[in-house]
């Protein structure tokens, strides 16, 4: 811990002067700009304990809950470091703690932690490593709380937070709202079925005996029933969600980043983000390498080192195999979803 304490102070002593922020971003830089029309493909009611439940509804679904802890939390790793020590905290002197001006909502497993710790290499950005979980799960411990787990930020430099599960809360929309109606909101999205499995292996890395993708997948395996209540399966159905944040926040103040092209042009996705939260460009693609080994982007000097860095070991899993039929039917499961979410954004997202 000695040393963790002392490589923060390092690093705000060496962080530099903000930049002025730029202009607000237009509409434009948003995925989309278009408002919903109206949506009524179906029901939602013909999802049965579908959404925002708090008690497993199945034997199944409760095993992986009881496996997740209660709810999925990100595990801890060394580039999801807790708030500032109080050491760093008397270093750092200057500034205040503000309420987080922008926020990523999720989703879980879409590549958050890797967004969240691109986005820290600006010196304008100045985030929380580990999930707060406030909107969620500790809002009974009031703003005040909430505020003092942010790091101290200088005029200009922008407070951010990461907690993929107010996605799916039910009540995070208004509660955010009620802090700020005007918060930027954040959304990595990610082909949801390689959400579900990603999502899965986590699970079955700390709980190995948990059944298998396949059977945890449906109802009734015969009829092809999907299980909509497994949370693995109902996280990605995002057009839902995404209904509840409307009613809100204009889409204006969302944005919508491809878990995919995080991947494939980390530099490319860092950039939309960059002008929606009204910063200057200074994530380029200079700032990251493919690593083979890893198998995924990585910086080439992370926030406050000289040294290259790479995501841990829990982010980039080697996914178990599925049984191709079993993938099949859950994509035709989630085509309409993932179309209305692609109305809803005015951005395809090419998972069909
Ligand atoms: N650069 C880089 N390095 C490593 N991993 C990367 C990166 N960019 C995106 N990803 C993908 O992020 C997935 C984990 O997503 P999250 O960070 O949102 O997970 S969590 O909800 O916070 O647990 C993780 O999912 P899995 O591959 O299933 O482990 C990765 O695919």
């Amino acid at each position: 811990m000695g040393i963790a304490h002392g490589w923060r102070v390092q690093l705000l002593q060496r962080k530099p002067l903000p930049q002025t922020l730029a202009a607000r971003c237009p509409t434009s830089c948003c995925v989309g700009s278009t408002q919903t029309v109206g949506w009524s493909p179906m029901s939602w009611q013909a999802f049965p304990r579908l959404l925002f439940q708090t008690v497993p509804a199945t034997p199944l679904a409760a095993a992986q809950e009881k496996a997740e802890g209660a709810t999925s939390q990100e595990e801890q790793s060394p580039e999801a470091p807790d708030s500032p020590s109080p050491i760093s905290s008397f270093f750092s002197g200057s500034g205040s703690k503000q309420l987080p001006q922008a926020i990523i909502i999720g989703v879980k497993k879409g590549g958050t932690r890797a967004l969240l710790e691109f986005l820290r290499v600006h010196p304008d950005v100045r985030a929380v490593g580990a999930e707060p979980h406030f909107f969620d799960r500790s809002y009974d411990k009031g703003l005040a709380w909430y505020r003092d787990l942010m790091p101290r930020t200088l005029d200009g430099q922008i407070t951010m937070e990461k907690t993929p599960s107010y996605f799916v809360t039910r009540e995070a929309p208004a509660r955010i709202s009620a802090m700020s109606k005007d918060t930027k909101l954040i959304v990595v999205v990610r082909d949801p079925v390689t959400r579900a499995i990603s999502d899965y292996t986590q699970t079955l890395s700390k709980r190995p005996d948990i059944p298998t993708f396949e059977s945890l997948t449906f109802k009734n395996r015969s009829t092809g029933l999907i299980d909509t209540s497994w949370s693995a399966i109902q996280i990605g159905i995002y057009a839902k969600h995404l209904e509840h944040w409307l009613r809100h926040f204009p889409l204006s103040q969302m944005l919508f980043v491809s878990g995919e092209r995080l991947i494939s042009d980390p530099a490319g996705e860092l950039g939309r983000v960059q002008d929606f939260l009204g910063l200057k460009r200074i994530i380029t693609d200079k700032h990251f390498y493919f690593n083979k080994t890893k198998g995924f982007p990585c910086l080439k000097k992370a926030e406050g080192s000289s040294k290259p860095h790479c995501l841990g070991k829990t982010k980039g899993r080697t996914h178990p195999d599925i049984d191709p039929e079993v993938v099949r039917r859950l994509r035709e499961f989630y085509r309409p979803f993932n179309r209305k979410f692609y109305q809803m954004t005015g951005h395809d997202f090419g998972w069909d």
